[in-house]
């Protein structure tokens, strides 16, 4: 039996959908498009999902997305999280699935705390020292509540876009199949270098910047 933050992976309790509203979304053409909630998410965050219709003969692409709200809604050049987002979005309205848009802010340590950590990065700290250095996680971010919704969207069998193998494993240990991993693009600019560069030599994260 595996084991994730404390919690064994098979004691995962059972999301449902509470409401499922159509949205216009436009993607350069019009998308049918669902904006979905939850009940019964192992933790009180109001996580949700954009789930666009299967695509015949096509494994549901699946974009977990982490909340950044100064990149997501204020365009920061700071990270990479806006253009991701962007590219999320396309990929599913092409191939069909879902983007799952998880209230983790900051990796999990909140939006104020992102901001005391780019203070710190500002001195020349980088992104993960910052964190520990206010006494937070690295990342503090886990990943049962993403497997949840999915089971609720009956999206069990998945390729998942991700350049984070630890999205992949946390998924895997919940038994979601994720038969494929697609690599988002590396969306890089003179202010998210350094930034990029931590993710892949500190982080882990399987982005080819040098
Ligand atoms: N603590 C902290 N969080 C950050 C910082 N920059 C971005 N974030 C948060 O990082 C999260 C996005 O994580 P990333 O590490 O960029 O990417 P990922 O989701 O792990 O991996 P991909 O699936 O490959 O995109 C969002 O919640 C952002 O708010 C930072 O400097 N400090
Ligand atoms: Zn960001």
């Amino acid at each position: 039996m595996s084991v994730i933050d404390g919690y064994p992976t098979t004691a995962l309790s059972t999301a449902t959908v509470r409401a499922r509203v159509p949205i216009g979304m436009d993607r350069g053409r019009p998308v049918r498009a669902d904006m979905i909630s939850f009940e019964g998410l192992a933790d009180s965050g109001e996580h949700v999902a954009v789930q666009v219709p299967a695509v015949a003969g096509r494994i549901p692409l699946v974009r977990i997305h982490s909340e950044c709200l100064t990149g997501d809604v204020f365009g920061s050049k700071r990270c990479d999280c806006g253009p991701q987002l962007d590219e999320g979005l396309d990929a599913v309205a092409e191939d069909g699935g879902a983007v799952l848009y998880l209230r983790q802010e900051g990796r999990g340590i909140g939006l104020y705390n992102k901001l005391d950590a780019y203070v710190l990065q500002d001195t020349n700290v980088d992104t993960f020292s910052a964190n520990r250095m206010l006494g937070r996680g690295d990342d503090e971010r886990q990943y049962a509540v993403a497997a949840q919704m999915l089971r609720a969207l009956g999206l069990e069998r998945i390729r998942l876009l991700t350049n984070n193998p630890e999205k992949v494993r946390q998924l895997r240990e919940y038994g979601i199949d994720v038969v494929d991993v697609v690599p988002t693009r590396v969306h890089s600019n003179p202010d998210n270098e350094r930034y990029l560069w931590a993710k892949a030599s500190l982080g882990g994260h399987t982005l080819a910047v040098s």
